[in-house]
């Protein structure tokens, strides 16, 4: 009788060694059995994951499956809406946002929002982005010059509009709106930033821009953004979460959401057969 032989287990090197860094970032937010109602419509259900630091984390799912709450979620923003009530928690900085003792205009700008269309004030280049840190008491007129320059170089705006600080906002593209908005949070020193759809709004050249940003800017922030777009998660996120009715239904590296995912309806969603 021959000795039969066994299949030898493959090991995928690159691929422990990704799980491997994966694990070991440090988590920004742990957010835990999340619930909320907005009156009596319940948009989130008992969401629990973790939130990796320095990393960009997408937020996909069909319209109306929770996304956008989410996201407002994790700065309170979405408690603008009158009648919203929520359930569970998000440790971030090993507090519970919703603690009632957390100063809500800190929270919102440790955690900075960019939205879908780009929402620059109707004031000059240069006041969007020393709006923030003027409301924060600087007053000194070289601070706030450096702080402008810094934050329009860092989303690659400066050599477009340095000759033209004093125009309106409202005279840039779409596109350099976007990233002056991006610039005008950045200004007021965020750890987080949440994006909401922000390259919708956008022609394919501006958007190419704004994920390029998005890829420069994890280095600095940790980054949560709601997108529509498929190739857009699979090309400038690390970690993804996939929502559903308000449930989420898979998270996971990025990788492996869109390669191997572990439940059908992911699957189903990320080769386009519903959504
Ligand atoms: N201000 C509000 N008041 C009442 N219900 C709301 C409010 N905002 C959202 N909802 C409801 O909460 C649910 C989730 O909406 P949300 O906007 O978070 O979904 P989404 O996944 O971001 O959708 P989309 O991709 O279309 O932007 C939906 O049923 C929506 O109708």
């Amino acid at each position: 009788m021959g000795i039969k032989e066994v299949e030898p287990v493959q090991i995928n090197v690159k691929e422990q060694f990704e799980a491997r860094v994966s694990e070991s970032v440090r988590d920004v937010f742990q957010v835990e059995e999340l619930s909320l109602w907005y009156g009596t419509n319940q948009a989130l259900n008992s969401i629990s994951f973790s939130v990796k630091e320095k990393q960009v984390t997408a937020i996909i799912g069909p319209s109306g499956c929770g996304k956008s709450t989410f996201l407002k979620t994790l700065n309170r923003m979405v408690e603008l809406n009158t009648n919203v009530q929520t359930r569970g928690s998000i440790i971030y900085q090993d507090v519970d946002v919703f603690d009632p003792k957390v100063n809500l205009v800190e929270l919102r700008s440790a955690i900075g929002m960019v939205f879908q269309k780009p929402n620059p004030f109707a004031k000059s280049i240069f006041d969007n982005v020393a709006f923030g840190p003027k409301i924060h008491g600087v007053r000194n007129k070289k601070k706030l010059k450096e702080v402008v320059e810094l934050c329009l170089k860092r989303v690659g705006l400066w050599d477009e509009v340095k000759d033209r600080l004093n125009d309106s906002a409202l005279s840039l593209s779409g596109g350099q709106q976007q990233r002056l908005c991006i610039a005008r949070c950045l200004a007021v020193e965020p750890e987080v930033i949440l994006m909401d759809e922000p390259t919708s709004a956008l022609d394919p050249i501006s958007s190419a821009k704004v994920e390029n940003l998005i890829e420069e800017l994890k280095e600095l922030y940790s980054i949560v953004v709601v997108t529509h777009n498929m190739q857009q998660a699979a090309r400038i996120s690390d970690h993804t979460a996939f929502f559903l009715h308000g449930e989420l239904v898979e998270y996971d590296r990025t990788d492996r959401i869109f390669s191997n995912p572990q439940d059908q309806r992911t699957k189903d969603y990320v080769t386009g057969r519903f959504g």
